[in-house]
């Protein structure tokens, strides 16, 4: 008899046969308690878990005695409770790499339409409003030649230095917990405190994961330090900023503008203040969301679920000391 796993995301139909060649696989639509309930053999007898977006914790694992791996579609797992997972030597498999790129054209789309305010005259176009040769009030800024400031200098802060470095000639400043000698060697970059970073960048990029240390790192002493025309962009996750602390400073004029992909709440709600500043930029966390990348990244899950059922974590791994 196959193995039984509980699948808690649409997959591509040659991706949900791959799963099916080795398992048993019940498909549920979330992860809630109610779902657990309605499913609860299924969830009891599961040695695997393969899904996203949705919280893992203590509560669920109680109810999964039999789980022996999780594998996210998502290189973030900061929904997963990894010490709970430990505690019961569940391994937790993740798709880092295969997006990275991706991710980091969104990062550059957000600073190139944040600071040339894509979408806002195109919205005035869109409205008729472009009806004389334009002037001041629809410029923006240069991108070009700034300087780029970039907290989290991991993959995705890599591939976004690459751009920057070679694309736009941006001299680039970083902050992370480590000093990292490639992004030095290949585009120039100088790591930095995050307090300088703030001080001197034109554009300040976070590509952080969410941890204890990471929440709320951006808050109001931190906008405060930064130039008064700079652009923030968040693509990492939205906790790590104190919401109501960029919307004051975006709209006390302590910074120019805002492009976010991410929020402290998902999906944004729509009375938020930041849809009422014309200086911000909203995507509904995108930074992989293309065809060819979501394919990869489900795929890369679906693989990673097989080879953490048979004891092969040698990559993809966040937990790989789990391993019964
Ligand atoms: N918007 C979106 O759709 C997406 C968002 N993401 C988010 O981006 C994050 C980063 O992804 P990726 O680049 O692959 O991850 P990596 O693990 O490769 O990079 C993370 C970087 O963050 C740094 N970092 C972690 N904690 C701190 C801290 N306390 N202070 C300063 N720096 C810190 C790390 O520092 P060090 O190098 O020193 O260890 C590292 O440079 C993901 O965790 C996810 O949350 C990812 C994909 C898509
Ligand atoms: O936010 C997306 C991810 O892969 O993490």
């Amino acid at each position: 008899m196959k193995p039984s796993v509980i699948l808690y995301k649409a997959l591509p139909d040659a991706l949900q046969q791959r799963l099916e060649d080795h398992f048993t696989v019940t498909r549920v639509n979330n992860l809630s308690p109610e779902t657990v309930q309605q499913h609860a053999d299924a969830f009891a007898g599961a040695v695997g878990l393969l899904g996203s977006s949705e919280k893992v914790d203590a509560a669920l694992l109680e109810k999964m005695p039999a789980l022996r791996a999780t594998s996210t579609i998502s290189v973030g797992y900061d929904n997963f409770d990894v010490d709970a997972l430990n505690a019961r030597n569940v391994l937790l498999m993740h798709t880092p790499t295969v997006l990275t790129e991706t991710v980091a054209d969104t990062v550059m789309a957000l600073v190139l339409s944040s600071a040339r305010r894509v979408v806002e005259v195109a919205e005035r176009v869109k409205a008729g409003e472009w009806t004389k040769s334009i002037g001041p009030d629809w410029f923006g800024t240069d991108v070009h030649g700034k300087t780029l400031g970039i907290v989290g200098m991991g993959r995705i802060g890599l591939a976004l230095a690459q751009r920057a470095h070679f694309g736009f000639n941006m001299p680039i400043l970083y902050n992370a917990r480590r000093q990292h000698k490639e992004a030095e060697e290949r585009f120039n970059a100088r790591y930095c405190d995050l307090d300088t970073l703030l001080q001197e960048a034109d554009f300040v990029c976070l590509i952080l994961p969410l941890t204890d240390e990471t929440h709320h790192l951006m808050g109001k002493a931190q906008f405060e330090k930064m130039k008064k025309s700079a652009i923030f962009i968040n693509a990492g996750r939205g906790p790590v900023v104190d919401e109501q602390a960029l919307i004051a400073a975006l709209k006390n004029g302590e910074i120019h503008a805002a492009g976010l992909d991410v929020f402290e709440q998902e999906p944004l709600p729509a009375s938020s203040e930041l849809l009422k500043l014309p200086n911000v930029v909203a995507l509904p966390h995108i930074g992989s969301a293309t065809h060819e990348t979501r394919y990869n990244m489900a795929a890369c899950a679906v693989d990673n679920l097989i080879d953490a059922l048979q004891g092969k974590v040698d990559k993809n791994c966040v937990n790989p000391q789990a391993k019964a």
